[in-house]
């Protein structure tokens, strides 16, 4: 069992070994800021560049681990990284994963005829292998949010996952953490040391699981309780560190 580290104390990652690493990184929340909607999020140029540099450099040891579909997530990144699992860990491009399933679906239908009736106030964010409910526009329904949320999965047999101002309904499948050993069982990334990064509860899977491959994970954000060994403070830090590691 993993120790729980108090993040107050928690140190910025050393450099990143572009020869040495492989690198985990999430997306909203550490490498680009929150939203008001997910399809109002883009990145920089500068952030694509780098990415798409550091990669090379890397020999494409860098995985795009998102709770996004990877379709929503090559839009934000304009595909500047190949290597990308999504559905925290439930869809990956090269396994050609089934892109819809029946209880999802009917779990929208649900969701829509209580949002029909006003009892559910949410943005929906239709993933096919899962649906978010975002509350970011209207906070005020965080726990309607999460009561209809637990209704509608336990009618169609559905996990509940709690994001940021989101709560999302799952297969309950597959995590970040299946992820990370799926990626890091192949070239370019197996016999390197994995690394990590990532903002929110979900990622605590990913950090779990590269700790059991002697690995290290950087919290990003203000300090909670978690598994990571390292903090950055935000999403601006993680750029700069990415950028150091390009530059050594
Ligand atoms: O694992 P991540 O890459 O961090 O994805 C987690 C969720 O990110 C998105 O929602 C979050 O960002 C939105 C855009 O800034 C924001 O409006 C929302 O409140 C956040 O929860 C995405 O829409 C979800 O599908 C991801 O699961």
């Amino acid at each position: 069992m993993l120790q729980q580290a108090d993040s107050k104390l928690l140190a910025p990652p050393p450099p990143i070994g572009v020869r040495r690493h492989a690198l985990f990184l999430d997306l909203d929340g550490t490498l680009v800021d929150f939203a008001a909607h997910p399809e109002q999020v883009i990145a920089s140029e500068e952030l694509r560049l780098l990415l798409a540099n550091l990669s090379r450099e890397m020999n494409g040891a860098i995985a795009l681990i998102t709770g996004r579909t990877i379709a929503s997530a090559d839009a934000v990144l304009n595909g500047a990284l190949i290597h990308v699992a999504g559905i925290h860990g439930a869809e990956r491009r090269v396994l050609g994963a089934p892109s819809v399933n029946a209880s999802i679906s009917a779990a929208l239908e649900h969701a829509r005829a209580l949002i029909a009736n006003g009892a559910l106030q949410v943005d929906v964010e239709d993933k096919g292998l899962a649906l978010a409910f975002h509350y970011r526009r209207k906070p005020e329904f965080a726990d309607a949010t999460r009561r209809a949320a637990a209704e509608i999965a336990h009618r169609h047999g559905l996990s509940v996952l709690e994001g940021k101002m989101v709560v999302e309904l799952t297969l309950g499948q597959q995590t970040k953490a299946d992820a990370v050993r799926d990626f890091m069982a192949a070239p370019p990334f197996a016999d390197r040391e994995p690394i990590a990064v990532g903002d929110d509860i979900t990622d605590e899977d990913a950090f779990g699981a590269v700790a059991a491959l002697g690995g290290q994970s950087v919290l990003v954000g203000a300090p909670r309780e978690t598994i990571a060994r390292f903090r950055l403070a935000d999403t601006q830090s993680v750029f700069d560190w990415l950028k150091s590691g390009l530059a050594s």
